[in-house]
């Protein structure tokens, strides 16, 4: 599996809300390969530093740089190289499961050996596929999101709550996954549940960036 060696370089990086700052002084490297928990309690700040990581929020302070087998790589082009499952990001909910996969393939290329029935197997929802998404369940709809991210042919993947609204038998379902499809991507989990994170080899406590 060759997804292309990644980076991501924190040079003290900042980010506020008005006056308020949510981090500051951050320095870190994320690297292919490794996977990375970014910690803390309920409104810290992960959701906010991983959107400055994917670079769809700017920092306010520092300098953020991302590299690509070993070739700098500019802002705008990150999202191409990323695969994100977020609670804030929506699935669409007139499309079937089918038409959600369908979809989300037209941007991203399956991970190889992996095609969409594969997607569909993965999901194991009885009698899902032809469903609207409106109708899904919570939990099968975090399922979804999961899948999608995890079977994208991309260096980076994004996890933003990974296990939110999953039952145990749905969180045993992505700590399979996590063992399937991360090996040779950058992986970052934003969590503070350790059942989720527990597999990352990294850890960022945005507590230690408060001042
Ligand atoms: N666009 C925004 N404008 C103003 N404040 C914001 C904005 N986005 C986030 N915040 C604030 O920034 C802080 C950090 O929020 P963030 O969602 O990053 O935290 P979090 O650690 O991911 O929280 P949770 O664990 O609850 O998901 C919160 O106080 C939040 O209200």
């Amino acid at each position: 599996m060759d997804h292309g060696l990644f980076t991501i370089s924190l040079d003290n990086i900042g980010r506020r809300f008005n006056r308020d700052w949510i981090f500051r002084r951050v320095n870190f490297t994320f690297t292919s390969g490794e996977s990375y928990a970014i910690l803390g309690p309920n409104g810290s700040g992960k959701s906010t530093l991983l959107q400055v990581l994917n670079a769809s929020m700017g920092p306010s302070e520092g300098k953020i740089s991302y590299t690509l087998n070993n070739a700098p790589l500019s802002h705008e082009h990150v999202y191409q190289h990323l695969a994100l499952a977020a609670p804030y990001l929506e699935l669409i909910e007139d499309f079937s499961m089918e038409e959600m996969i369908d979809f989300h393939f037209k941007f991203k290329s399956y991970l190889p050996g992996t095609d969409k029935q594969q997607v569909i197997s993965l999901l194991n929802l009885k009698g899902g596929a032809g469903k609207q998404i409106r109708y899904f369940s919570s939990g099968m709809k975090q399922r979804l999101k999961l899948a999608l991210a995890f079977c994208s042919d991309t260096p980076i993947l994004m996890l933003d709550e990974p296990t939110s609204n999953l039952d145990q038998q749905g969180v045993d379902w992505y700590l399979q996954l996590v063992g399937q499809f991360t090996r040779e991507r950058l992986t970052i989990v934003c969590s503070n549940q350790p059942h989720e994170y527990a597999f990352c080899k990294h850890q960022l406590n945005i507590s230690d960036y408060k001042n």
